[in-house]
């Protein structure tokens, strides 16, 4: 049994994008490197990926920030902060960018259809260029921790909600557990993530450099039909795995389903919040 049209979209894209002339270039740097295409996750001995590197750098993010948020801090100066803020800002928009067009030629070059995309064969092993993507992907999460350094260190204790600290310490678990599981499909949320954020850490860093841009409800907006366009791969993936022979990280699957399910609400009562006619009016 087959999903009508995704399938095709995916082989006619594909076949586009890889007659291009920059397609091989892209391919030696992003996918072909020997780092890239030897990696291979090892769980406790790839550089972060014990579970008790998980669950200390997790438990180090709250209780900092929780700390952190209680006691007199050292005021920086606002351009010092600023000039940290931009340049994080600016490493992230990039990472963001390399890390979802490396995924993206990934899947072109290695993925031979769209079944596969959605749905690894059970006992797939985490290593090759999707899963270096992946692993960089999971490091990122980390570097995302000083989002609320910088909301801490600007005094801007209103910003520092349970949606932003609940997000980020439960993104880096997310991520982990795709690349450790070997989940179907994560390239797909991997790529689409990304891509968000490239639009997000751009917004951020005009914010920083005193831009205030207009289209911040559209950031949120790209924030939640990511979320939503998660249910999508995830009806699909249950489509492959009841109808064929079983997809790995299934159960991974489910608890990110959760995850998603509670940003879903968290978002949402954020965008109600901050652009509801009432709260414009106000
Ligand atoms: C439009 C949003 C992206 C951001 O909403 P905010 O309310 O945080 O936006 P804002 O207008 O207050 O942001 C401007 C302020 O952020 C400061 N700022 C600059 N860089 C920052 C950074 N890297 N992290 C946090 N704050 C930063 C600016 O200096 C400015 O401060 P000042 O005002 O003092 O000048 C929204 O959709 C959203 O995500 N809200 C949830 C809050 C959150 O923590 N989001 C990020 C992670 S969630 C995520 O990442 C989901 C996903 O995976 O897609």
């Amino acid at each position: 049994m087959e999903i009508p049209f995704f399938p095709t979209l995916f082989s006619t894209v594909r076949s586009l994008v890889v007659r291009q002339p920059f397609f091989p270039t892209l391919e030696d740097w992003l996918v072909n490197h020997p780092k890239i295409l030897g990696f291979s996750w090892n769980n406790g001995q790839t550089p972060a990926s014990s579970q008790r590197f998980l669950a200390l750098t997790v438990l180090c993010y709250i209780s900092f920030t929780f700390i952190l948020s209680q006691v007199s801090r050292p005021s920086l100066a606002r351009p010092i902060l600023k000039s940290i803020s931009a340049l994080h800002n600016l490493f992230l928009v990039t990472l963001s960018f390399i890390m979802a067009l490396g995924c993206l030629v990934s899947i072109f070059s290695q993925v031979p259809n769209f079944r596969t995309l959605v749905c690894f064969p059970k006992r797939t092993s985490p290593s090759g260029p999707l899963f270096f993507w992946g692993y960089i992907f999971y490091l990122s999460k980390i570097v995302e921790f000083m989002d609320t350094l910088l909301i801490i260190l600007g005094n801007s204790m209103k910003r520092l909600s349970f949606l932003h600290v609940y997000h980020h310490s439960m993104v880096v678990i997310m991520s982990y557990v795709c690349v450790n599981s070997a989940q179907s499909s994560f390239s797909m949320v991997l790529v689409t993530n990304c891509t968000v954020h490239v639009v997000m850490y751009a917004y951020y860093l005009m914010c920083t450099l005193g831009v205030r841009p207009k289209w911040k409800k559209m950031v949120t907006d790209f924030q939640l039909v990511q979320f939503w366009s998660s249910f999508l791969i995830m009806a699909m993936l249950a489509f492959y795995h009841f109808t064929g022979s079983g997809c790995s990280g299934i159960l991974s699957w489910c608890f990110n389903a959760a995850f998603i399910v509670s940003l879903l609400f968290l978002f949402s009562d954020f965008h109600a919040k901050n652009y509801s006619p009432k709260v414009k009016n106000a």
